[in-house]
């Protein structure tokens, strides 16, 4: 037992317990903007409960004064006016009933849309180690879980309160020795709820977190259900699924045990407490110490105590459901982006489009540093090719520009202009990218197209698609442009959703290009046509472009060869033949075979041009995107 009481005393309870009590003040700050209906809950659950004591005084008037004096008019009247009190405490419940559940309604709704919002404000490191389904369960079960504590927590402990602090100043007054007797139930009570707490706390933080995960294995099984079916897992994932579902349903049993024994115990505490003041108080009326009257409202007091006793097991739970709801939502509210704009940033305009790389170096959340001084200098509208072997940190170097990731050490400029202090609004605008993954809305190819301009017209929407060689194939769907492309774009090819996501870059007109990979998904002739596409549009833009295509990188106007993040050579392609360094050497191994392909490509393409007349598509397109 003594460390059970150094655990009570201890400063890591006491922290706990304080750290608690700011979560619960926290939650209740939520009520600020609908603080008129807050107060409204609050008058009508102090009224409903205060009506709702007045009765049993009514009752000890019956019997002391109607009863024994024998007055039928005394009678009517007290019946009139208990009937009035249990009315008007009927209509102040259901406004307390009504606004209770309306307010918690109201913190919901601006909860869901806090986090929301929120959740687009944070950056890539942040949802680098975010689980979707943790995310979605903070939206959905821990929202529901603060909800459900206003009315079901919040206010049944106001109740539980009132009702306890009206009753012992009554008992107080009718009679000091039933009241001591009474109220020796409150610390019983208070122990067994202190105690009961302790062990579900706990239990609720572990079941809100395997909700989480639960939702985290139907969110992947679900989006990666083509990999799954392909590999034939369905019954490694019916098995994930219902080990994970097991465990929670453990983690709840065991909560509903924990809650379950609480209440009997509590209803055991008050009923031993019934009895003895029904035994005390009933001697004191038979030796004529205590009015008759007096003992029938004690015991009618005693019963009005039953009530907050018998739901404070039900009352706990939705604490500490509503605490651990509460934790887990504060805690996505309080993580700040780490990206954000510098206080005197500035909005970016008329860039040219000149971009420096100055001894850049970068590490992701885990300290491993994957790039080690990088130094690039991009002239306005030059084209950079970016080519290494997997993992050597291209895509990494590409997301610095945007700032979806900052430098560790250097930095990195736009026209001069450190890209930290620009607003990141402008610097995204400035800059147009088509990333590795293709990800599409569920909504219209035209409004996929139009995602990054929404208000574009039509006519712009299908010059990008024309340059994007998107137009043709847009046209052979019944809906065309209005065509829904399903959730992530799964009707379309891997080729066309490609496309799609280049059309949508050039609708923004950007003066910064990046290219991801673009064309790594497409057969070797729309490859072929994009390739031509993509020259046209770079045109006059400074492109960083990851390439593994040959006519991209010999078109280009330097060359970087990227080794385990670093840069071991860079030039154009002619000098870096001349090297006979790597490039060349990859060049020999994979680049040259493929150029030739491409001439022929080139050839039968050229041959179709002359037979369908000289008009082509991304010329017609670039003057309606100027
Ligand atoms: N979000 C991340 N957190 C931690 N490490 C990462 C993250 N993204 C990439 N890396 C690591 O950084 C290194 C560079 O990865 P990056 O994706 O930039 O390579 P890449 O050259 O683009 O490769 P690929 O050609 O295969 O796309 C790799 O070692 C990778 O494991």
């Amino acid at each position: 037992m003594p460390s059970e009481k150094r655990h009570f005393l201890s400063s890591s309870y006491i922290n706990s317990l304080k750290a608690n009590l700011r979560i619960y003040l926290r939650i209740v700050g939520l009520l600020r903007p609908h603080w008129g209906s807050s107060l409204g809950a609050v008058l009508c659950l102090g009224l409903s409960t205060g009506l709702s004591l007045i009765v049993p005084w009514l009752l000890a008037w019956v019997v002391d004064v109607g009863v024994r004096e024998g007055s039928l008019t005394d009678l009517l009247v007290a019946a009139g006016a208990i009937f009035g009190t249990s009315a008007l405490r009927g209509l102040f419940a259901y406004g307390q009933g009504y606004w209770s559940q309306a307010i918690s309604n109201l913190v919901a709704y601006d909860l869901r849309n806090r986090l929301y919002a929120h959740l687009q404000t944070l950056d890539f490191a942040f949802h680098d180690e975010s689980e979707t389904g943790q995310l979605m369960s903070r939206m959905s079960i821990d929202i529901e879980a603060v909800r459900n504590f206003y009315p079901m927590g919040l206010f049944r402990a106001l109740i539980a309160i009132i009702t306890f602090a009206a009753t012992s100043v009554i008992l107080l007054i009718l009679d000091w020795r039933l009241a001591l007797v009474t109220l020796i139930s409150v610390p019983i009570l208070l122990a067994l709820a202190a105690q009961v707490s302790r062990r579900l706390r706990p239990l609720w933080n572990k079941i809100q977190n395997e909700v989480g995960d639960l939702g985290t294995i139907m969110q992947e099984s679900l989006s990666g259900v083509r990999v799954v079916k392909a590999f034939a897992r369905e019954d490694f994932e019916i098995e994930k699924y219902e080990t994970q579902n097991l465990k929670l349903r453990e983690l709840n049993m065991s909560a509903m045990r924990l809650s379950a024994w609480n209440q009997p115990l509590m209803v055991l505490a008050l009923n031993v407490i019934t009895v003895i003041v029904i035994w005390v108080g009933g001697a004191a009326v038979v030796h004529r110490q205590l009015s008759l009257g007096t003992l029938v409202a004690v015991t009618q007091y005693i019963f009005l105590l039953g009530t907050p006793v018998r739901s404070f097991g039900f009352m706990v739970n939705w604490f500490l459901r509503g605490l651990s709801g509460g934790i887990r939502i504060f805690s996505v509210l309080d993580r700040e982006p780490e990206i954000t704009d510098a206080p005197n940033a500035k909005t970016l305009q008329n860039i040219a489009g000149h971009v420096s790389f100055e001894h850049v170096s970068f590490s992701y959340a885990n300290g491993i540093e994957v790039l080690h001084d990088v130094t690039i200098d991009a002239r306005p509208g030059q084209v950079i090719a970016l080519l290494g072997t997997t993992g050597s940190g291209k895509s990494t170097l590409l997301h610095l520009l945007p700032r979806f990731y900052d430098v560790t050490k250097g930095r990195i400029t736009l026209d001069g202009m450190d890209v930290r202090d620009v607003t990141l609004a402008s610097l995204r605008r400035s800059i147009g990218l088509v990333l590795q993954d293709v990800f599409l809305f569920n909504a219209t190819i035209r409004d996929n197209i139009a995602y990054g301009a929404a208000h574009a017209t039509d006519e712009e929407v299908i010059a990008a698609a024309k340059i994007a060689r998107l137009h043709d194939f847009i046209c052979t769907l019944p809906d065309g442009y209005s065509t829904w492309v399903g959730e992530r774009g799964v009707t379309l090819s891997g080729g066309q959703k490609q496309r799609v996501a280049i059309a949508r870059t050039l609708l923004l007109n950007p003066r910064i290009l990046v290219l991801d990979d673009s064309t790594s998904s497409v057969d070797m002739e729309t490859e072929y046509l994009i390739q031509q596409a993509l020259d046209a549009v770079m045109h006059g833009r400074t492109t960083f472009v990851v390439a593994s295509r040959v006519r991209t990188i010999k078109h280009a106007d330097q060359i970087l060869v990227i080794e385990d993040g670093r840069i071991v050579e860079q030039g154009d392609h002619a000098t870096l033949i001349k090297n006979g360094g790597s490039y060349a050497r990859l060049y020999d191994l994979q680049l040259r075979e493929q150029e030739e392909v491409e001439e022929q490509m080139l050839a039968i393409s050229e041959q179709e041009m002359l037979l369908d007349g000289p008009e082509q598509p991304e010329e017609r397109g670039r003057e309606v995107l100027r």
